[in-house]
C-alpha cells in the first residue's frame, strides 16, 4: 500500500542562467535545488509552487509553465513523492535568503549537479530546453537511482 505526497519545485530560468537554493534544513539540505515544498489545504499546485518560491526565494511569480512530473520511489519506503516542475521565465523581486534556502545563480555550463539530487542531470535538459516530461525514479537511499523512466511527452 502506497501513499503519495504531493510537492512542487520552481526553476527560475534566465538567458545563459538558472537560480537554484542551498537547502539549509530537512529533506535534501545540503543540495541544490529548484524552490518548492508541499500544498497547503486548498492549494492548487501552481497557487503552491508560487508560494514557496516566494517563501524560498522572495520571488514573485509574473509567468510560469508546467514542463514535468516525476514519481519517486524508495527501497523499503511506502511513500511516493509525486513532484510537479515548473518553469519561471518572468518574475519580480531579487533572490533573498530564507530560513530554507540561500539562493545563487548559476550559468546553464556550471550547473552544480555532483551536489543536487541525483535525477536532476537526467531532466534539467529538458526542462531547460522547454520540453514537457513525465518520470519515476526509484532510489536506494538517497544518492543511487536503482530504476527509472524518463519520456518527452506532448501534454502533461
Ligand atoms: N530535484 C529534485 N529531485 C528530487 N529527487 C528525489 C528525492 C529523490 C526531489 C526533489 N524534490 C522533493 C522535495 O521537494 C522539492 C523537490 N527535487
Amino acid at each position: 500500500m502506497f501513499t503519495t505526497k504531493l510537492l512542487t519545485l520552481a526553476l527560475v530560468v534566465q538567458p545563459g542562467r538558472v537560480l537554484l537554493g542551498m537547502k539549509k534544513r530537512g529533506f535534501g539540505a545540503g543540495k541544490w535545488n529548484g524552490f518548492g515544498g508541499k500544498l497547503q489545504r486548498g492549494e492548487t499546485i501552481e497557487q503552491a509552487a508560487k508560494r514557496e518560491l516566494l517563501e524560498e526565494s522572495g520571488l514573485v511569480v509574473d509567468s510560469m509553465e508546467k514542463l514535468g512530473n516525476i514519481k519517486f520511489e524508495f527501497v523499503g519506503e511506502t511513500e511516493i513523492l509525486d513532484v510537479h516542475i515548473f518553469r519561471v521565465d518572468s518574475f519580480e523581486g531579487q533572490p533573498t535568503e530564507s530560513d530554507e534556502m540561500r539562493p545563487q545563480w548559476f550559468d546553464l555550463d556550471k550547473i552544480p549537479f555532483g551536489q543536487m539530487w541525483a535525477d536532476d542531470i537526467l531532466w534539467f535538459p529538458m526542462m531547460l530546453q522547454r520540453k514537457k516530461f513525465l518520470g519515476y525514479f526509484k532510489f536506494q537511499g538517497h544518492d543511487l537511482i536503482v530504476e527509472h523512466k524518463l519520456e518527452e511527452v506532448k501534454e502533461l
